[in-house]
């Protein structure tokens, strides 16, 4: 997994653990599972005009948001962004197989 991911999702990990009253991500998980995957929503909205208008810099921004909140949410589910990528992998490889059957090899 890329190093940033990595090293954030243990950032959001232990922030959750100590509950620091001056943390973000500890504020999150205070606020419940219903309130964060709102503020995935939120910001999934926000790429979605930044899309549309085409504007590169807030499409950035809001996209880094957006991975930012979806690591909390899957760590509020006890879940991580290794098991995205392993089922990405998965559908890597049966489009691969597909590909192969459709070319007639096996
Ligand atoms: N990557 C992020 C990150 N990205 C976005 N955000 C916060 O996500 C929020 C985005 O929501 P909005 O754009 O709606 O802004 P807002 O209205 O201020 O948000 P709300 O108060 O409504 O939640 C902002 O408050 C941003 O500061 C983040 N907050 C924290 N991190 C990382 O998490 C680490 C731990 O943070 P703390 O828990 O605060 O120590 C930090 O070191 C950073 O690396």
């Amino acid at each position: 997994m890329n190093d940033t991911l990595a090293k954030l999702e243990e950032t959001i990990r232990m922030r959750r653990a100590a509950n620091a009253p001056d943390s973000y991500v500890a504020s999150l998980g205070r606020n419940g599972r219903a309130k964060m995957a709102e503020k995935l929503g939120e910001e999934a909205v926000e790429a979605v005009i930044a899309a549309v208008q085409d504007d590169k810099p807030a499409m950035v921004g809001e996209a880094a948001d957006l991975m930012f909140h979806l690591l909390v949410l899957l760590a509020d589910m006890d879940l991580s962004m290794a098991d995205v990528l392993a089922e990405l992998e998965r559908r890597e490889g049966l489009s691969g197989i597909t590909e192969k059957s459709s070319r007639g090899t096996s």
